[in-house]
Formats: C-alpha cells, sequence, structure tokens
C-alpha cells in the first residue's frame, strides 16, 4: 500500500537510499573508478595550468626570450588537449554509469509491480507508476551523473586548489575561503524548503500522467461525450499546478544558486584587494598574484556547484524515496513458506461461505458465498452487479483468501503455490485485451512457442479464423494502437483463443463472448463443449438460452449463489431466471 509520502531525508532515508543504491553502484564500480581517475587527471592538469601561467608572467618580468615564452604556450596547450581527451572519457564512464544505474532500477521496479497483486495496486493510478518510472528516475539519473561527478569533482578541486592556494600564500589563502561559511549555512537551511517542495512537484505530475493517459487511452469516450474542451480545461489547470510547485521550487533554488555566485565573488573580490596590496608590497611575485587569482577561478565552480548539487541530490533524494516507498509495496497475496503439491486432474473447486469486500469499500462483493464447481460446463447467471466477475477474481486467485474459504480437490488454496494453482487456469476477462502486436502473437501470449497449426486450431474453435485469414496478412497482421482495430466481438474471441491455447484442465471465461452475436456464441460454445470433456469450465453470461446446455446453471445475486440446477429446474422456480429467459425470448423472437 501507498505509504505516508516521503519524510524529509535525514540520515535514516541516507542510509536507505545507499542501501538500495549499493549493490547497483558494486556492479559498476569499475566505471566509476576509471570515471573518476579521468576526472582526477583532468583536475591535476588544470591546476598545472596556473603554474606554467606563473611561471610565463615571471619569466616575462624578468627579461626570459621569446622562444622560452613559446615553450610555455605549447605546454599550455598539451595539457589543454590531454584535458579534452580525458573529458571524453570521463563522461563516458560516469554518464554511462548513470544511465545503467537508471535502467536497471527500471527494470526493478517493472518486475516489482508485475509482484503486485490488485491489492497492492488498489493506491497507486498507472499515471503515479509511469510518472515514477519517468519523471523521478531521471532525477534519480541526474543525480547520479551529474550530481555526482560535479559533487566529487567540486571536493577534489577545492580542495587541489586550496592546496595549491596555500602553497602560494596562506594568510591570502584564509581571507578567499573567509566567505564559505555563509554557503553551507545557507544550503542547510534551504533544503529542508526544497524536499517538500519537489514532494509537491513529482506528486503533481503524477497527477497530469494520469490525466494525460486517461485521455489519450479514451479519446473515443471523450469525444463522443463533446468533453474535449472540459477534458482539456482539466489537463490545463493540473498543468498550471505543476507548474505553480515547479516555481514555488525554483524560488528556493534560485536563491540557492545565486547566492553561491555571490559568495564566489565576495571571495575574487577579497583576493583581488588583500591579494593586489601583497604584490604592491612585494610580498607576493605578479606571477604567484597572477596564479592565485587563476586558482580562485578553478574555485569559483566548485562553490556554485555546490548549490547545483545540492538541489540535484535532493531532488534525486525525493524521487528515490518516492520509487522505494513503490519497491516497499508488498503484494497481499504470498506463497506459503512450504507449498503442498498440487491435486491432479480432474478438479473441484469449491467455495465455502467466501466473504470478500474490495479494499477500502465497506459493503462485502462476496457475502458468505458457497459454490461447487465439478468437471463439466457449469454457466453462472446474475444480475449486473451481482458478483460475477468478483467470484472469477477470487477463484483465480487475484485476491487473497481466508484459510478454509477455497479449495480445490478439499486442498486449501493458502497451501498452494499461487503460480502452481494458476497455471492449471486458463481464464477470459470481460474485456478482450490485445497487444500491439501480430495476431498469432497474441493468440500465442500465454504459450509462445506454439506452432502456427496449433494456433491456427483455436482460432478455428473460438470462430475467428475466417476473418483472420481474410485480414491483409492473415495471422501476421499487426493489431493494437499501432495496427488494426478489431471491433469488439473479434477482440473477445481472439482472446478466447488465446486461453484454448492453453489447454488447461480449469476454464474460466467471465462473460467474454457479450460482444458476439448470438448465432456465432452458440458455435463457439459448441466448440467448447467438445472441448472442455473432463475440463472444470465456467462459462459467466448474460444470455441465458445459449447456456441451457450447460451440464449445472448457477444463478447469483447480492454477492452469494442463490440457485442452481438445469435450465428446466430454473424456469420452474426461479423467477429472475425465468423473467430473463422470457425477456431475452421475446427479443429474439421479434427480431
Ligand atoms: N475493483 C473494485 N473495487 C471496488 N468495488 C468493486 C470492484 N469491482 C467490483 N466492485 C463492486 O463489487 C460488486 C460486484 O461487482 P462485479 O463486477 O463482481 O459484478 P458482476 O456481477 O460481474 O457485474 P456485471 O454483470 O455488471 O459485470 C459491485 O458492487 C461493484 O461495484
Amino acid at each position: 500500500m501507498m505509504g505516508q509520502g516521503p519524510q524529509k531525508p535525514g540520515e535514516h532515508q541516507l542510509k536507505r537510499a545507499w542501501v538500495f543504491l549499493k549493490p547497483l553502484v558494486g556492479r559498476y564500480a569499475w566505471r566509476l573508478v576509471f570515471g573518476f581517475l579521468c576526472l582526477a587527471v583532468v583536475d591535476l592538469l588544470q591546476l598545472w595550468i596556473p603554474r606554467v601561467m606563473k611561471h610565463a608572467v615571471d619569466g616575462v618580468s624578468t627579461g626570459e626570450d621569446s622562444g622560452w615564452l613559446a615553450v610555455r604556450v605549447a605546454q599550455i596547450v598539451v595539457l589543454a588537449l590531454i584535458i579534452a581527451v580525458l573529458r571524453y572519457f570521463w563522461r563516458y564512464f560516469l554518464l554511462g554509469f548513470s544511465r545503467l544505474l537508471e535502467k536497471d532500477i527500471r527494470r526493478t521496479m517493472l518486475a516489482h509491480v508485475l509482484t503486485l497483486d490488485r491489492t497492492a495496486l488498489h493506491g497507486r493510478s498507472p499515471g503515479d507508476i509511469l510518472a515514477l518510472s519517468g519523471n523521478d528516475l531521471a532525477s534519480v539519473q541526474l543525480a547520479a551523473g551529474m550530481g555526482l561527478v560535479a559533487f566529487v569533482d567540486a571536493i577534489f578541486m577545492s580542495l587541489a586548489a586550496l592546496a595549491f592556494m596555500a602553497a602560494l600564500h596562506g594568510t591570502l589563502t584564509a581571507v578567499a575561503v573567509a566567505p564559505l561559511p555563509f554557503l553551507a549555512l545557507a544550503t542547510r537551511s534551504l533544503s529542508g524548503r526544497l524536499h517538500a517542495r519537489f514532494v509537491k512537484v513529482q506528486e503533481k505530475f503524477s497527477e497530469l500522467t494520469e490525466c494525460a493517459r486517461t485521455t489519450l487511452t479514451s479519446i473515443r469516450l471523450f469525444k463522443a461525450y463533446n468533453q474535449e474542451e472540459s477534458q482539456t480545461a482539466r489537463f490545463d489547470a493540473l498543468g498550471r499546478a505543476y507548474v505553480h510547485h515547479n516555481l514555488r521550487a525554483a524560488i528556493v533554488e534560485g536563491t540557492l544558486f545565486p547566492f553561491a555566485g555571490l559568495v564566489s565573488n565576495a571571495s575574487v573580490l577579497l583576493v583581488l584587494y588583500f591579494g593586489g596590496l601583497l604584490t604592491m608590497h612585494q610580498a607576493l611575485t605578479a606571477g604567484d598574484f597572477v596564479a592565485f587569482m587563476a586558482y580562485l577561478h578553478l574555485l569559483t565552480w566548485p562553490m556554485m556547484a555546490f548549490g547545483w548539487v545540492a538541489n540535484l541530490f535532493q531532488r534525486g533524494l525525493t524521487s528515490l524515496q518516492r520509487i522505494q516507498e513503490l519497491l516497499a509495496d508488498r503484494a497481499a497475496l504470498e506463497d506459503p513458506p512450504r507449498p503442498v503439491r498440487l491435486p491432479t486432474a480432474p478438479f473441484t473447486l469449491q467455495l465455502h461461505g467466501c466473504t470478500f469486500a474490495y479494499p477500502a469499500m465497506e459493503t462485502p462483493a462476496l457475502q458468505d458465498c458457497s459454490v461447487t464447481l465439478t468437471p463439466g460446463i457449469t454457466g453462472l447467471v446474475g444480475p449486473t452487479g451481482a458478483g460475477k466477475s468478483t467470484l472469477c477474481a477470487i477463484l483465480t486467485r487475484l485476491y487473497p483468501v481466508p484459510r478454509g474459504a477455497y479449495t480445490v480437490n478439499g486442498c486449501d488454496v493458502n497451501d498452494l503455490g499461487i503460480a502452481d494453482l494458476r497455471s492449471l487456469m486458463a481464464y477470459v476477462p470481460q474485456e478482450g485485451v490485445l497487444f500491439s502486436d501480430t495476431v498469432a502473437a497474441n493468440i500465442a501470449f500465454g504459450k509462445p512457442d506454439a506452432t502456427l497449426e496449433e494456433i491456427q486450431a483455436v482460432a478455428r474453435a473460438a470462430v475467428i479464423h475466417d476473418e483472420i485469414v481474410a485480414m491483409a496478412s492473415g495471422y501476421e497482421t499487426r493489431l493494437g494502437e499501432k495496427g488494426v482495430r478489431l471491433s469488439g466481438g473479434q477482440r473477445q474471441r481472439i482472446a478466447l483463443a488465446r486461453a484454448l491455447l492453453l489447454d488447461r484442465p480449469i476454464l474460466i471465461i467471465d462473460d467474454a463472448l457479450s460482444a458476439v452475436d448470438t448465432e456465432t456464441e452458440q458455435r463457439i460454445l459448441k466448440e467448447l463443449a467438445k472441448r472442455c470433456q473432463g475440463k472444470t469450465c465456467l462459462i459467466i453470461s448474460h444470455r441465458i438460452a445459449q447456456l441451457a446446455d450447460a451440464h449445472r446453471l448457477l444463478v447469483m445475486d447480492n454477492g452469494r449463489i442463490v440457485d442452481s440446477g438445469s435450465h428446466h429446474d430454473l424456469l420452474q422456480r426461479n423467477p429472475f431466471y425465468r423473467t430473463i429467459h422470457q425477456h431475452q425470448t421475446r427479443m429474439s423472437c421479434a427480431r
């Protein structure tokens, strides 16, 4: 479940971030070693240049010849060339490291989200998860890339520059660093505020992403309801809120960065004045003074960088905390420590007075529900909202159930491995979900090594083969967002073919033929009757007449099974069943 929201990063959060990052950093340690080695050499060479300049200036003042000066210039050119090459390498190693880290965290996030069940995902919108893997991960990458580089560089460069400056004149160095404590104080006091504002920025980005996702996935609906303008206005309002919170963060950021510049300029001013006086009184040579100023110039970047790095780390830590909260979400369903062996076919599934409420819902969707599904076809009917899809979700083990509430061949499902139990089942949900892939790949989703013959056989059973063959590229036709759009009935039949290909001993079909015409549905049900011999099959349908040949029929209402029997029995005694049947018969006669 979602946590309390990221807290201000203290020592505990830093430790938590490090525990998470340590193995990932260890994986690419050699990159870091080579990268920082190149960076250190670049810094040392940069620090060497002022020394060459000092000799050049002192040489000029003591009347050395032009050939001697040319040698100094050539030395600086060679140093600059080496610096350029090594800069390429540190970028390659260190920025490459941050990209690899980003890839690994993204992979960990996706793998983790796939382990979560519906209960764990209830508090998060897809937009929230997309924002974590987009904006938040980008902040972490920036902190681990440029942030880390700038931090190490700033420390190394400032210490080395200070050492070189101290070697030239100790007191002048002390004067130059006098304004630095102000920078440290400002960074410390502003970083807490910055953190709180970044948290808000990332939350707003999640909302914006979710709004964009819903808009893009439901464009037709918005058009049909003439909601384009109001949805654009909603998106605009969220966009404005996002900008507003970004600006609030920018106010703090915008204070820190110029303040660092101000501190460094104060140092330059102090050195210019006191260094100038020392040179005038010949306590410092002109060359020393030029070199000192050059070192101070090299120190300016690290001072500015501390403010910038503080921002990057703040953002990175805030985002990493948000990502870690997702990674801390745990599935409510857990495998038993020692799963018992799966029972063997044929299978009898039983719910024993099972009560189930969706997270955060007060009224249970299943109320003391008892049902027994034996081998053969069981038909399930019931008014809308009766709990039929919830029953499917429980049977396919998408939600946890208490001990003793659900057994398979007498064995409590809490003692069975979740994946083991699901490997016995093929499930066709109400909405025919298709992926952006070929028809063949969509059908072979659960069995990627299926032959074309196997795929065609199940497509024939789902009465969709002829329509697939008539498509431009047959089974190789691409479907989904970037491919062919199919009708609701075609989608449902491809989804059914996908489940049939698995050929599993338990088949659950949740009103998955609702968009198929009655004649085609009848043909499909005949095929199913042939294929389901010896299997335990539950078919939910709103069309009662289609289920008349099922071995047993169940009627569900208010979260429980309220009647069961043959078509004939139910017609005799169940008023709901009789009314619906009469209504549907009249409708089909009228047609
Ligand atoms: N994910 C969910 N979160 C909260 N409540 C839900 C959720 N899914 C269903 N419900 C509620 O549970 C009850 C049973 O819903 P369910 O979808 O199981 O009914 P159904 O019989 O399949 O309906 P239909 O025939 O319309 O598909 C309804 O009151 C519904 O509002």
